[in-house]
């Protein structure tokens, strides 16, 4: 089975539906993005695959002795509580000296284990809280807006190293988004999100599918031209709306471009 696998999932909020029939899955190294406008339900759904929220309706199967490594939006820490980088690393678990001066070389942040977390810079911080999350060894890291705050070349740089990690240790990773264009490169699969699943698939067939486009204001001229050669799940499915026929014309486009 998937690692994680969300079937007819929904999520009420009192009399607020937040979530309705959300079908996800995600396998073993994926790279999966979930996009969506504010309030749309994002946090919520990752919140629910963890098992952080209870489902109204549906259900979230883990496969068995499934390690997360999850990354939230926000850390809530006492400003004034002082805690370095190192004695963050070993909370709730206790790490050694050498799992933590490792991990923070993989991510990219070595000289930072002396530092005080509040201090970070939000680019040290995001690092930071990933070699946290990879000290589980997980089998797919989940990260809600991971590069929120940062700028371009940081978010870049960021993503850049997601993949890095992914190549080594092959993690799947499952991260939320508001912006396609940036997470275009890192992600094998798209799942665009407005309380439903309004379309999904690559990101060239998401970023051209009328759904998204409606969704984020971008109307229907135009195109982003970004193909890129992509042999897996290419789909785009009912949610929002309508007429499929044209993202579907642009999925088996770069392909036919082979023949
Ligand atoms: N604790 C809560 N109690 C009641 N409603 C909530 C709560 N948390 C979130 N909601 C509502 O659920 C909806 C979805 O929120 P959620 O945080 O999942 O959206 P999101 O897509 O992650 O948003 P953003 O992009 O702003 O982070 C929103 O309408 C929000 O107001």
């Amino acid at each position: 089975m998937p690692l994680i696998e969300a079937q007819g999932l929904s999520v009420r909020r009192g009399d607020n539906t937040i979530l309705t029939g959300v079908n996800f899955t995600i396998a073993p190294g994926e790279i999966v993005t979930i996009l969506g406008p504010n309030g749309s339900g994002k946090s919520t759904l990752i919140r629910a695959l963890i098992g952080l929220e209870r489902p109204s309706a549906g259900a979230v199967r883990h496969r068995a002795g499934l390690r997360i490594g999850y990354v939230p939006q926000r850390l809530h820490l006492d400003a004034a509580l002082p805690m370095t980088v190192r004695r963050f690393l070993s909370l709730p678990h206790r790490v050694s000296d050498a799992a933590a001066a490792a991990v923070l070389a993989r991510t990219g942040v070595a000289d930072l284990g002396g530092r005080q977390v509040v201090a970070l810079s939000g680019g040290q911080l995001q690092r930071v809280l990933l070699a946290r999350a990879l000290l589980a060894e997980p089998q797919v890291l989940i990260l809600d807006e991971p590069t929120q705050g940062l700028d371009q070349p940081g978010e870049a740089a960021f993503y850049q190293l997601l993949e890095e990690v992914r190549a080594e240790t092959g993690t799947a990773v499952i991260m939320v988004s508001h912006d396609l264009h940036v997470v275009m490169r890192a992600s094998d699969r798209v799942v665009c999100l407005n309380g439903h699943v309004c379309c999904e698939g690559t990101p060239e067939i998401v970023s051209e599918a009328p759904e998204y486009r409606a969704l984020f204001g971008l109307g229907t001229g135009g195109t982003l031209a970004l193909y890129r050669h992509t042999h897996g799940p290419d789909h785009v499915h009912d949610g929002c709306a309508h007429d499929h026929d044209h993202a579907h014309a642009h999925a088996h486009g770069p392909e036919a471009a082979d023949a």
